[in-house]
C-alpha cells in the first residue's frame, strides 16, 4: 500500500500513507496514542493483518467452544463438562480483553473483504450426525486457539502463554467429549428408560432369552443380569447373549457387580454398589463409552455418585424386599430428597410392586428397578405392562 490519503483520525491528522491512516484510525478508536505508536512501529498493514487473524480466530474458537458446550449440556446433559467449556470461553475472553482492545479488533475486521469467506469446501456443509458436528467443532477450537497463541506472541508473550494453557485444557475436554459422543445413544436410551428389571441367569439360555424378548415387548427398558449363584462362565455367556439381544431390541443390558464381565461381553454397562470397587476404578475398567450405575442409600451418597461420574443411580431400599434382606430402609422420604436434587437418572429400588408403586410416583420418581414384582408374578408380562403404564 503506498497510496496517500487525507487522514483526520483524532490524534493523527494530515496526508499519510493508507497504512498509517488505518493504524491511526485503529489507535483513535482505542483512544490511545501509545497504541498508535505501536501500530506505526510495526509495519502497519501487517499489524492490521495480525489483528484480523486474531479477531477471526477468537470468533472461531468461541463459536466452536459454544458448539461443544451445547452438546455437553443438551445431549449428554453433563454438567461438569458443560461447566468446563463455559470456563474455557470465559477464560479466553478474559485473556483477550486483557491484552487486546475490542475496538482494535473490531476496527481491523473486514468480513466482506475477507477472501477466505468465498472459499467453500463441500465438507463444511456435511455433518452426518451430532458426532460429526462435535468432531468438526473440536478441531476448529484446537486450531484456532493455536493460531491465537502463535500470532498472540507478536502482541505479548504473556497472551500467548495464557492461550497455550487454555489450549491444553481444551484438548483435554474435547477428548472427553468426543469419547462420550458414541455413548450418547446409550445415554439417550438411559434417559428415556423407566422400567428396569433385574433378571437372573435362568435354568437355560433359551429360557433366559425368551424372558428378555417377552419382557422387552412388555415395556422393560433395561435388563440387569444379577445372579449371585451362578459361576463366571455362565454369567459371561448369558451376558454375551443378552448384550446382543438388547442391542437388537433397542434396550440396554447391564451387568451387576462385574465390570470385567461387562467389558468381556460388550454389555452396555455395569451396576455396582457401595461395597464393590470404587466408581473411579470401575470407570477406568469399562471406559467412557459404557454406562456405570451406582447404588445409593442417602443424600450424601447421591452427591458423591454425581461428582464421581456415575451415569445413573439406584435409590433404595424403598420397601422390604423378597429378593434381598436389609436392616434399614431409605424409604420414600429418601426418594423425595433425591427427586428434588439429583440431575442423574434415578431408579427407585427395593420391594416395589403394583401395590406400592403409587407411593414411589408420589415421591417424585418415574423410574423403578424391580425383581420380585415381575419375577414372582403369575403373569410377569402383564405386570411389567401395568407397571410401565404408570411411569410417564
Ligand atoms: C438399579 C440397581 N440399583 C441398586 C442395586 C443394588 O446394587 P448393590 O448395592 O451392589 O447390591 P447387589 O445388587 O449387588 O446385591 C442394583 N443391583 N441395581
Ligand atoms: C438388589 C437390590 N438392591 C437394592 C437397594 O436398595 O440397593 S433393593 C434390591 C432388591 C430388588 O429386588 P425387589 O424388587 O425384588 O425388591
Ligand atoms: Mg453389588
Amino acid at each position: 500500500m503506498c497510496e496517500s490519503l487525507k487522514c483526520d483520525a483524532g490524534s493523527v491528522k494530515g496526508v499519510f500513507s493508507a497504512d498509517v491512516c488505518v493504524a491511526a484510525k485503529i489507535a483513535d478508536l482505542a483512544g490511545s496514542v501509545s497504541s498508535f505508536l505501536l501500530l506505526i512501529f510495526m509495519n502497519s498493514s501487517s499489524l492490521r493483518a495480525i489483528y484480523r487473524i486474531l479477531d477471526a480466530s477468537i470468533n472461531r474458537a468461541t463459536e466452536g467452544v459454544r458448539t461443544l458446550e451445547e452438546f455437553a449440556r443438551f445431549d449428554l446433559e453433563d454438567s461438569k463438562l458443560t461447566e468446563s467449556f463455559k470456563t474455557i470461553r470465559h477464560d479466553l475472553s478474559t485473556s483477550v480483553n486483557r491484552f487486546l482492545s475490542r475496538d482494535q479488533l473490531l476496527a481491523s475486521r473486514d468480513t466482506p473483504g475477507d477472501v477466505g469467506t468465498k472459499i467453500e469446501n463441500d465438507s463444511e456443509y456435511e455433518r452426518a450426525d451430532a458426532s460429526g458436528v462435535v468432531a468438526a467443532a473440536a478441531s476448529r477450537v484446537q486450531q484456532s486457539l493455536r493460531v491465537i497463541e502463535e500470532y498472540g506472541k507478536t502482541i505479548d508473550a504473556a497472551l500467548a502463554k495464557e492461550v497455550e494453557q487454555i489450549r491444553y485444557r481444551a484438548y483435554h475436554h474435547c477428548a472427553s467429549l468426543e469419547l462420550r459422543v458414541d455413548t450418547s445413544d446409550r445415554l439417550g436410551l438411559l434417559r428415556q428408560s423407566r422400567l428396569y428389571f433385574l433378571i437372573d441367569a435362568h435354568a437355560s439360555e433359551e429360557a433366559f432369552v425368551l424372558s428378555i424378548r417377552g419382557l422387552s415387548d412388555a415395556g422393560v427398558d433395561i435388563f440387569q443380569l444379577r445372579d449371585k449363584a451362578v459361576d463366571d462362565r455362565t454369567l459371561y455367556s448369558r451376558s454375551v447373549v443378552a448384550a446382543k439381544i438388547a442391542r437388537g431390541l433397542g434396550r440396554l443390558f447391564i451387568v451387576n457387580d462385574r465390570p470385567d464381565i461387562a467389558v468381556a461381553a460388550d454389555a452396555d454397562g455395569v451396576h455396582v454398589g457401595q461395597e464393590e470397587l470404587p466408581i473411579s476404578i470401575v470407570r477406568s475398567m469399562v471406559g467412557p463409552r459404557r454406562i456405570v450405575g451406582l447404588s445409593t442409600h442417602s443424600v450424601d451418597l447421591v452427591d458423591s455418585a454425581e461428582s464421581g461420574g456415575a451415569d445413573y443411580i439406584g435409590c433404595g431400599p424403598v420397601f422390604s424386599s423378597r429378593t434381598k434382606q436389609f436392616d434399614q430402609y431409605a424409604g420414600t422420604e429418601f426418594l423425595k430428597q433425591v427427586a428434588s436434587r439429583s440431575h442423574l437418572p434415578a431408579f427407585a429400588i427395593g420391594g416395589i410392586d403394583l401395590t406400592n408403586l403409587s407411593q414411589v410416583i408420589d415421591a417424585g420418581f418415574n423410574r423403578v428397578a424391580v425383581t420380585g414384582a415381575i419375577r414372582d408374578a403369575e403373569h410377569p408380562l402383564l405386570v411389567a405392562r401395568q407397571i410401565k403404564s404408570q411411569l410417564l
